[in-house]
């Protein structure tokens, strides 16, 4: 395999030049299914020995592992979005009413449930084409209800998925024809085994993995991260939040239809507060992102429960007889998890995974950066030049005239300087060029094309890449991934994406950290990869804003060794956004001047500097910054 050395540009590899290379080839498939393989061993080492003493613990066993698979359903959607999901058990319950209707035999049904549709009262299914039906079912549902919810946030979207397994709970007990209301459903066949029950966990776990480590999986952590960092890298959340929602729900729904299958009579409340409360339970405890703490909290919650439960309903333990204690096993697994969230906030996990390298130091091979995945750098400057610009545009708030008319015009291959005093508006015009706000007056023009209007993601896959005063990494994510979810994002190609990315990484003398998790890196090092991570997009230009900040000297001269090799070598335009003017000076080829929202110079850097209106604007406010001083002091 040939090599590349630092200094060598990819390309995004959405063509079919692309080398035929499999998922398999990617770094984070492997590692996820070493994951997945040890965590599958983990379980099956833990669970086997008890299933080996005999029928009851077998079918305790049983429920054990549909619950672990349940967890890791909900770490799906709540540990790859970080919105918390309480109505789950919803989706858990529609997969075993499903069922149980369709695989019941029809002379029991007529005993319970008299008024079925014939349809339903005739059906005897296998569990087969059942978990089939409950996975459509479950699926639609999944679509349904996720369609409105993938737009809500934090607690709001908390909420409402409350407000689901309310109203699913509701149906239940009132559509008595068919649920039979609260007495429930009995006589579903006992149709699940431990092979089965150990199949199917097996597959959740393995699907739960692969979703994590996939475009959708990426960029649905990278919006739990930060939303508008992710929209500014063409990421669309309200979609990646309703793919993983369905997924979840399908994985609930069979769990559901799995347990009725095993315990073979329920109820509407067994699928209600209780459930829900020890799901969350053992996600919480094992860490919502993690996968691996999914199953460990389900281990040592369930350990908990069944210690509890003799004393929970009174006994006696060498010849003490007490009385029964009820709620018990409620009241300690939420003092489990009060000790879990105040000595691990983020659960006994984390966000790690357990894998075989856990407590290795993350190395680097330079063999994973293959000279096939990558483009002649040439064919970037033969690409059409293209204009971003602004026409007279305005935003308010509230009462502040943030901007007010601003025209501004920055072409690929030039570098434009944005200064001003604070509170100019200088990211104001940022976040108006990138869809963070919507001027209320004039026009933006991306290449010919009026963009006000569009959402960020949209906006960044048209071409413009950005930076964030205050950094805005995915903070939880590795290096290499915070690249990879931006290029996949922009419709690089899954297979030879790390590629693509350590080799921009490589150019930004990252790619030795392309392991660490992002927000361990030190500051110097954390700008640059918003930078390389901006570029990932193959953008048409590129938004800087204040890169410089908190950077000493060494680290300033070479980001402007860097940022003109940006210019030179990706053929865009710069637009930057920066207080330190000797960087302006040495590196804009023209600069625009804001103050108070309105342009009061532009031209050549040597002419705005020499301006009075630009030295009245910086002394006036530096004689105010002066006088404030002079005032707390
Ligand atoms: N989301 C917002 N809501 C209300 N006011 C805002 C908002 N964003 C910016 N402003 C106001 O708009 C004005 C311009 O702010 P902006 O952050 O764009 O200035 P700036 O030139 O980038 O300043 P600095 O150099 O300090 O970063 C300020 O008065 C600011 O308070």
């Amino acid at each position: 395999m040939q090599q590349v050395k630092a200094g060598g540009l990819p390309a995004v590899s959405t063509n079919l030049d692309a080398p035929k290379t499999r998922l398999w080839g990617e770094r984070r498939f492997r590692k996820a299914a070493g994951s997945a393989l040890l965590l599958c061993a983990l379980l099956l080492l833990v669970s086997l020995p008890f299933a080996l003493i005999g029928p009851s613990v077998e079918r305790l066993v049983v429920l054990v592992l549909i619950n672990v698979a349940a967890v890791v359903g909900l770490n799906i959607y709540t540990g790859n979005s970080g919105i918390l999901t309480v109505g789950h058990v919803g989706f858990f319950a529609v997969g075993a009413y499903t069922t149980a209707l369709l695989t019941t035999p029809p002379e029991i049904k007529a005993d319970s449930l008299r008024h079925l549709p014939a349809f339903l009262a005739n059906s005897n299914m296998g569990l087969g084409e059942s978990l089939l039906i409950v996975a459509v079912i479950s699926l639609v549902f999944g679509v349904l209800t996720g369609l409105p919810l993938s737009r809500l946030r934090e607690t709001s979207a908390i909420v409402s998925t409350f407000g689901l397994l309310v109203i699913v709970n509701f149906v239940l007990k009132g559509a008595t024809n068919i649920t039979n209301g609260t007495k429930g459903i009995y006589g579903v066949p006992e149709l699940v085994n431990l092979p089965t029950a150990y199949i199917f966990v097996f597959a959740t776990i393995a699907v739960a993995f692969a979703y994590k480590v996939s475009r959708l999986g990426l960029q649905l952590r990278a919006f739990q991260d930060n939303e508008v960092a992710a929209t500014s890298s063409a990421i669309n959340p309200n979609r990646r939040l309703l793919e993983a929602w369905a997924l979840s729900a399908v994985v609930l729904g069979l769990c559901g239809a799995l347990f009725a299958h095993v315990i073979g009579a329920f109820q509407p409340h067994d699928f209600y507060l209780t459930l829900t409360f020890e799901l969350i339970a053992m996600l919480v405890v094992g860490g919502k992102r993690s996968i691996s703490g999914a199953v460990i909290g389900t281990l040592l919650i369930t350990a908990l429960v069944e210690i509890v439960k003799p004393i929970e309903s009174g006994g006696g333990i060498a010849g003490i007889s007490f009385p029964p204690i009820w709620g018990l096993t409620q009241i300690l697994l939420s003092l489990m998890i009060l000790v879990v969230m105040y000595k691990a906030p983020a659960g006994i996990m984390g966000s790690r995974e357990l894998s075989l390298s856990m407590f290795k130091r993350p190395r680097l091979s330079e063999s994973t950066i293959d000279v096939a995945s990558l483009r002649a750098v040439e064919s970037r400057s033969e690409r059409p030049a293209a204009t971003l610009a602004t026409n007279a545009i305005g935003i308010d708030f509230g009462g502040v005239r943030a901007l007010n008319d601003v025209s501004i015009k920055v072409e690929t291959g030039k570098i434009v300087g944005l200064i001003g005093p604070n509170g100019a508006g200088k990211t104001t015009l940022i976040n108006n060029l990138t869809g963070v706000h919507q001027p209320t007056r004039g026009q933006v023009i991306l290449d010919g094309q009026e963009i006000v209007g569009w959402p960020s993601s949209r906006i960044a896959r048209a071409g413009l890449g950005r930076t964030f005063q205050n950094i805005r990494l995915f903070s939880e994510m590795t290096v290499l991934e915070n690249v990879v979810s931006s290029a996949l994002a922009r419709g690089h190609l899954a297979t030879g994406v790390e590629s693509y990315a350590l080799s921009l990484l490589e150019h930004f003398d990252l790619a030795k950290l392309a392991d660490t998790k992002s927000s361990a890196l030190p500051y110097g090092a954390q700008r640059r990869l918003e930078i390389t991570r901006a570029l990932a997009l193959e953008p048409r230009f590129l938004l800087l804003d204040e890169p410089a900040a908190g950077m000493n000297p060494k680290e300033t001269a070479s980001l402007i060794e860097a940022i003109l090799s940006i210019r030179e070598k990706f053929a865009l335009g710069i637009l930057i956004v920066e207080h330190d003017l000797h960087l302006i000076m040495r590196l804009c080829d023209e600069v625009y001047v804001l103050n108070k929202g309105e342009m009061i110079a532009s031209g050549s850097a040597e002419k705005v500097q020499n301006d009075p209106k630009v030295i009245e604007a910086y002394l006036g406010s530096q004689e105010v910054r002066a006088a404030r001083r002079k005032k707390t002091t």
